[in-house]
């Protein structure tokens, strides 16, 4: 009766392969009931008798009949007449494995060993006068379900000889999806896409998605039609980050800052971003209030000069600096960039629902979330970041709150409310367009929570964290890490912001001096060397720092220091602060390790100075020493500012 997405997609299979189609029932009143949760439908039968009555001579004449909201045609009309005319009967209804909607008739219908049983009328093909006969004998309410009425008619011995009706018990024509999507696959091939069904082994011409398949297959029916393989690109982008406001930043990036207007209330990890376009003027608002998804929509709705509307979650690391050109360009009314957490099957697009509405895994969700096969996918659930046309937001949506729900995930009642008025949802992974970060361990109660993610978020802590020169020392013709002195390595460790980021927690947590009673270079019989610092254990860091020195340090003491297999262990992990007035020097002795990693956290001449004339590693660099035995070492006395390092006693 109305044109949607599933109408548009149906019409589109049509053209494409050159069907000659009359639509019935569009743009008039629905009377037929709900059928998605009832029975009903005779309203469809009522409309096929009325035209029907211009065909009912046309001896020679073959017609299908078939619901449009979900189904596609999978090939042309050639082959459909090709095998209708195998089945050498005058009609020919399509089949599934469900008797509905009277199950006690199940035993009436005859036997079939091999292939589907039942009748279903989402679909028949047939001669017009017999198709005619049959359909002139509905006298029922528009609402009395058509699937019954055709099926006391099959189930008749008499009427079924006389009609020579027949089921497609094998999907040769028509494929039901409901009960069957085992049962079917999708082949791809160089140029085109098509379903089979592996239990008959048959190339069925109607995909029908029926029942409550409707959804879960729309992934299934939409890849057909419209996939399309593009070259993979991979950006990379120097700010890569997980934190929400470069994210937002990032956002910014990709229009020029006077057409955006960003609003940013950061209270929860929900920024709402708005694309506003009043003469290319776009404008920005993000909005991180749990209500404020509603308020935005709501916002953009009533304002016709909203373009789009953006959402994303502060759990969301955009890299490609140019995901909303391509998902604007994409012309989807609701889309989204695929995600997924690094190296897992974690996404933010659902494959299939289940029967409640909750999350059930597609035959090929993880070929797509591995971008084994590339595309854009039609799914029934996106979450975390998407992208709404403000038409479709205003003219096809209804609002979220009627759809409001306690306890229910805002992306689910949104996608609720976007697939009950008929809008397809779409993800691309035509492109790489970043990855989603873990936030369940983010304690946003730390001044800098990212440096604790380098467990959740690996990926994201060592673009951030690490050195962009570090995998140069792994790189064997180039004569990277430096060399000082016998057995004394300089080579790059920490980023700029590592440094910082370090330095400013050691300043914000304080109690310098801390670690200085229970320093444990005592205890091995070492000399009686505390220094002004603060302790990673302190700021609850050591874990995180071990896992530092298993992933970063002990591969490059293995390089340098051949045959030594570090067990990273080290109990004495601190920064060290020396100012004139405070602590300025240590003097020489030994640290109780086997061997000693050292960082520099600021830099010599600019921000402290050394009166002695000396060399040192620059900021981020690592200084990387034998412990115990040799290399007897001091710190020497600084005159002015105040010298960070980060020291760390590797297998004590
Ligand atoms: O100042 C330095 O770089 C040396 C620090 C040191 O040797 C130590 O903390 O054990
Ligand atoms: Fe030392």
């Amino acid at each position: 009766t109305e044109v949607n997405d599933g109408y548009l997609r149906f019409m589109l299979t049509i053209r494409q392969f050159n069907y000659t189609v009359q639509v019935l029932g569009l743009g008039e009143e629905w009377k037929g009931g709900d059928v998605a949760r009832t029975v009903g439908g005779g309203q469809k039968v009522r409309w096929l008798k009325k035209e029907l009555e211009k065909h009912k001579d046309k001896q020679n004449t073959v017609i299908m009949f078939v619901d449009s909201y979900d189904v596609i045609l999978a090939s042309g009309p050639e082959e459909l007449l090709k095998k209708f005319s195998r089945f050498s009967h005058r009609v020919v209804f399509s089949a599934e494995g469900f008797c509905w909607p009277d199950q006690r008739l199940a035993s009436k219908y005859p036997v079939v060993h091999h292939g589907k049983r039942y009748l279903n009328s989402g679909g028949l093909i047939g001669y017009a006068p017999e198709i005619h006969a049959i359909v002139k004998k509905w006298k029922y309410k528009d609402d009395d379900d058509d699937q019954l009425f055709y099926t006391r008619i099959y189930l008749d011995k008499e009427q079924r000889r006389k009609f020579n009706i027949t089921l497609d018990h094998k999907s040769h024509i028509f494929q039901n999806l409901n009960g069957a999507i085992e049962e079917v696959v999708l082949k791809f091939e160089k140029s085109r896409v098509r379903a089979r069904n592996v239990a008959y082994d048959t190339l069925p011409v109607v995909i029908h998605g029926n029942g409550p398949t409707k959804v879960n297959t729309s992934i299934l029916l939409h890849s057909f039609a419209l996939l399309q393989l593009r070259p993979h690109v991979t950006y990379r982008h120097s700010h890569q980050t997980f934190a929400l406001l470069l994210i937002t930043r990032l956002a910014t990036l990709i229009y020029p800052h006077t057409r955006i207007r960003l609003f940013i209330h950061n209270n929860v990890h929900r920024p709402i971003v708005i694309f506003k376009n009043n003469r290319y003027q776009y404008r920005l608002f993000a909005c991180l209030c749990a209500d404020m998804q509603n308020r935005y929509v709501e916002a953009c709705k009533k304002d016709v000069s909203c373009d789009y509307f953006f959402s994303i979650d502060s759990d969301v690391a955009l890299t490609n600096p140019d995901v909303l050109r391509i998902l604007i360009e994409e012309n989807k009314a609701v889309i989204a960039p695929m995600l997924s957490r690094h190296g897992k099957l974690w996404s933010n697009f659902w494959g299939a629902l289940s029967p409640e509405g909750f999350y059930s895994r597609s035959e090929d969700y993880i070929d797509i979330v591995q971008s084994k096969r590339v595309g854009l996918w039609n799914v029934p659930y996106i979450t975390q970041v998407y992208l709404i046309r403000g038409e479709t937001l205003r003219s096809r949506l209804a609002p979220v709150s009627l759809y409001q729900q306690e306890g229910m995930d805002p992306d689910m009642i949104f996608c609720k409310s976007v697939r009950e008025q008929g809008v397809f949802m779409f993800v691309s992974n035509r492109d790489e367009f970043g990855r989603l970060i873990s936030s369940t361990n983010y304690n946003i109660s730390r001044l800098h929570p990212d440096m604790w993610q380098i467990f959740d978020n690996p990926v994201d802590w060592r673009e951030k964290y690490i050195h962009e020169d570090y995998s140069k020392i792994f790189e064997d013709d180039e004569n990277f890490v430096e060399q000082p002195c016998p057995d004394v390595y300089w080579f790059p460790a920490f980023s700029e912001r590592m440094c910082d980021e370090l330095v400013e927690t050691m300043e914000d947590f304080g109690g310098w001096s801390g670690g200085k009673n229970k320093d444990e270079r005592l205890s091995g019989g070492y000399e009686n060397v505390p220094t002004v610092d603060i302790h990673m254990n302190q700021i609850q860091y050591e874990k995180e720092w071990l896992k530092f020195l298993k992933d970063y340090i002990v591969p490059v003491t293995e390089k340098l220091y051949p045959g030594y297999y570090p067990k990273a262990q080290a109990v004495m992990n601190f920064v060290v602060r020396y100012r004139p007035d405070e602590q300025p020097s240590l003097r020489p002795h030994h640290d109780s390790s086997t061997f000693t990693v050292n960082i520099a956290l600021n830099r010599k001449n600019i921000d402290y100075e050394v009166n002695k004339l000396s060399i040192s590693p620059r900021k981020g660099w690592s200084f990387m020493h034998p412990g115990r035995l040799t290399h007897y070492h001091e710190g020497l006395p600084v005159t002015r500012g105040t010298r960070y390092i980060m020291v760390s006693f590797v297998d004590p």
